[in-house]
């Protein structure tokens, strides 16, 4: 068969229609194609001489061996000298004698597609792949190290979720996380920042054994420029994740062949037999939970956003009760999804990404996440089509907690950098599966605490294990299995920073209406989005109010572009003695959990304290 190709397989045919490319050979081609400059976060540019720019003296070579020795330190054994000898770069393209491999910087998608069963790229690109066994959290298997300086510190005990291990137990587990890492070809190292304030950002390096993880942390710390990465020095704290490799269930303090392990004293993390890539997100969030108190700054689980004018929202709320849905809004500029420090300075995220729920995700609804899936997106336990490729958003057999994670600027309007002044609102979401909280209420500050220190919502199946249908729960801070320190010092410090700033706090149930779980229906999210628009507007703020009982929630009567019907939770409930019904079940749910706080004060004197006992429910 007579054929075109050239003597020369390496040689490109060209169309002698187009403009010819200067590139000979394939692999000079491919060079064209090379990113210029790795990707980074964007940001405003720091000024010469500026922090972080001023150990530029080394050249480059040297900075690239000192990393590569950092990194080295960084998987020693405790028991042996010294760390394996590392080099960078991808090790399929080495020499089978030579040393791991430490790929650093951007992660590529085409290394999980190589080399993890289960991930391919989508019909939008982004990449698809699996956690494994473990599609959720398991908090239950959540270690931290008691030691002298975290035993008085850090919240021990009863509703605490500081669950202890000694010390030699955690070496017990690195170096069984380390020895596996050590025992593979390659590892991926991600160098990156936390905190988009500079005056208190963290460096984290995070030690993986799958690219997915190395990927998934690229998008949520937030990524550094070239320079940056070459002056980045020894990490503030490190994550060893061994997720494939299970703890040993005999050794002391373990419960299962998961386990979690966070050392502050060494500033370190363990993860062993999971592969949830929310757990390392959450263990650094649980970091920052005890390092920001320290500085007098507040850590929060919520989400951020800023109107045009300025105005500044915040966004509590546990897991799937809308913190990342509601604070992408396309008529506000995005500070960030879910995890923010209040300082002085006022709000900073601490991260470089959002991590959206994707269940029943639509394009019509939730556009701006929708067209955030995209190349460089990781998309997480979700089914799609073998052929075309296209996901399958209402696909649960996976799991419920379908998950995307992309880096913050693939949503249009995302602030850079992720900071804004101090917060006009403070929203607390709760998913109510008792349909009995109304969609919107007016707090005073003794309720703001009180529903913050009892952070109520249904916990929506999925992200936390085992959890299989809509459960209530109580979740001190909107986010109990992070904090470190006891509830009431971020309530205290809450409460102080609201005060000063004069922010005005609403509780929003974005769960059921008309019914419980099962035969009221969730409140639609058009409908949400009107209430949270006329927080932002201040038009809540002139409304008339009526107060229901119970709870003494300020409910408005009307808001534009909800029914009016629905505003009272009662309305819509066909049976109202059921509904009474289910009112007092919560509010004595809200009691007994409340009474272990009953003991703490709050605050410089005691009259906080006593508003705050007074701001329950009354039944
Ligand atoms: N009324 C509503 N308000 C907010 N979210 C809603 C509402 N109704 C349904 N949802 C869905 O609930 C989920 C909220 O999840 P998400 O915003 O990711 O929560 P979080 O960021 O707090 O974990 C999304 O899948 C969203 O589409
Ligand atoms: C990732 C998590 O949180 P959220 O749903 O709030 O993003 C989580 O709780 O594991
Ligand atoms: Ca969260
Ligand atoms: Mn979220």
């Amino acid at each position: 068969m007579a054929s075109h190709r050239t003597e020369n397989v390496n040689e490109i045919c060209h169309d002698d229609s187009a403009a010819p490319v200067k590139a000979q050979t394939i692999d000079e081609l491919h060079s064209l194609q090379k990113e210029k400059s790795a990707p980074n976060s964007p940001r405003i540019k720091q000024k010469a001489g500026d922090g972080l720019f001023t150990s530029a003296i080394l050249d480059q070579e040297d900075r690239q061996k000192q990393q590569l020795k950092s990194i080295s330190a960084s998987l020693a054994s405790l028991t042996r000298e010294r760390g394996p000898k590392v080099v960078k770069g991808d090790p399929s393209t080495k020499k089978p004698e030579s040393p791991k491999a430490a790929i650093s910087h951007r992660p590529s998608d085409e290394q999980a597609i190589k080399y993890e069963k289960g991930s391919f790229i989508t019909s939008s690109g982004a990449l698809a792949t699996l956690s494994g066994a473990k599609t959720g959290r398991s908090p239950k298997d959540k270690r931290v190290v008691k030691d002298k300086s975290t035993e008085d510190d850090l919240w021990w005990g009863k509703g605490s979720p500081n669950i202890e291990m000694d010390e030699h137990t955690f070496t017990v587990n690195r170096e069984r996380a380390v020895d596996y890492l050590n025992s593979l070809d390659k590892v991926y190292v991600n160098d990156q920042f936390l905190n988009w304030d500079p005056e208190h950002q963290i460096k984290v390096r995070i030690v993986s054994a799958r690219a997915y993880h190395s990927l998934f942390m690229h998008n949520m710390c937030i990524r550094p420029t070239a320079e940056e990465l070459e002056n980045f020095g020894t990490p503030d704290f490190t994550i060893y994740n061994a997720g494939q490799f299970p703890c040993n269930r005999y050794t002391h303090y373990m419960t299962s062949s998961t386990s979690i392990d966070i050392n502050l004293s060494r500033k370190e993390m363990v993860i062993l037999g999971t592969q949830y890539a929310g757990e390392m997100k959450k263990g650094l969030f649980g970091l920052m939970h005890y390092l920001m108190p320290k500085r007098q700054i507040l850590s929060l689980h919520s989400g951020c956003n800023m109107g045009k004018d300025g105005d500044v929202a915040l966004f509590f709320g546990l897991s799937g009760t809308g913190k990342t849905t509601l604070s992408t809004d396309q008529n506000r500029y995005l500070i960030g999804d879910d995890e923010h420090c209040w300082s002085e300075n006022g709000v900073s995220n601490i991260e470089g990404d959002c991590y959206a729920k994707c269940i029943d995700l639509s394009k019509e609804r939730e556009p701006e996440i929708f067209n955030a899936i995209k190349f460089g997106t990781v998309l997480e336990n979700v089914v799609f089509d073998e052929h075309a490729r296209e996901v399958d958003y209402t696909d649960k057999s996976v799991t419920e907690n379908t998950r995307a994670a992309y880096p913050i600027e693939y949503i249009p309007n995302a602030k850079i950098p992720c900071v804004s002044p101090h917060p006009k609102n403070v929203i607390l979401l709760s998913c109510d599966a008792f349909g009995v909280l109304p969609p919107v209420s007016k707090l005073n500050l003794g309720q703001t605490m009180y529903h913050f220190i009892s952070g109520y919502t249904a916990l929506v199946a999925g992200t936390v294990e085992g959890v299989k249908e809509p459960t209530a729960t109580f979740s001190a801070c909107f986010g109990a299995a992070f904090i470190m320190l006891h509830p009431t010092k971020y309530a205290a410090m809450l409460a102080e920073k609201m005060q000063q700033y004069g922010a005005t706090a609403w509780l929003v149930n974005t769960g059921w209406s008309g019914g419980s779980y099962g035969s009221g229906s969730r409140i639609k999210l058009p409908y949400t989005r009107k209430v949270i628009d006329a927080i932002h507007s201040g038009s809540l703020l002139n409304a008339s109010y009526t107060k229901t009982e119970v709870f003494g929630l300020e409910i408005p009567n009307e808001v534009e572009g909800v029914p009016s019907e629905i505003l009272h939770p009662m309305n819509p409930w066909s049976d109202k003695q059921s509904y009474k019904d289910t009112l007092l079940k919560l509010a004595g749910l809200f009691k007994k959990n409340f009474d272990v706080f009953a003991n703490y004060s709050i605050g410089k004197d005691s009259s906080l304290t006593e508003e705050i006992l007074a701001a329950g429910p009354i039944f």
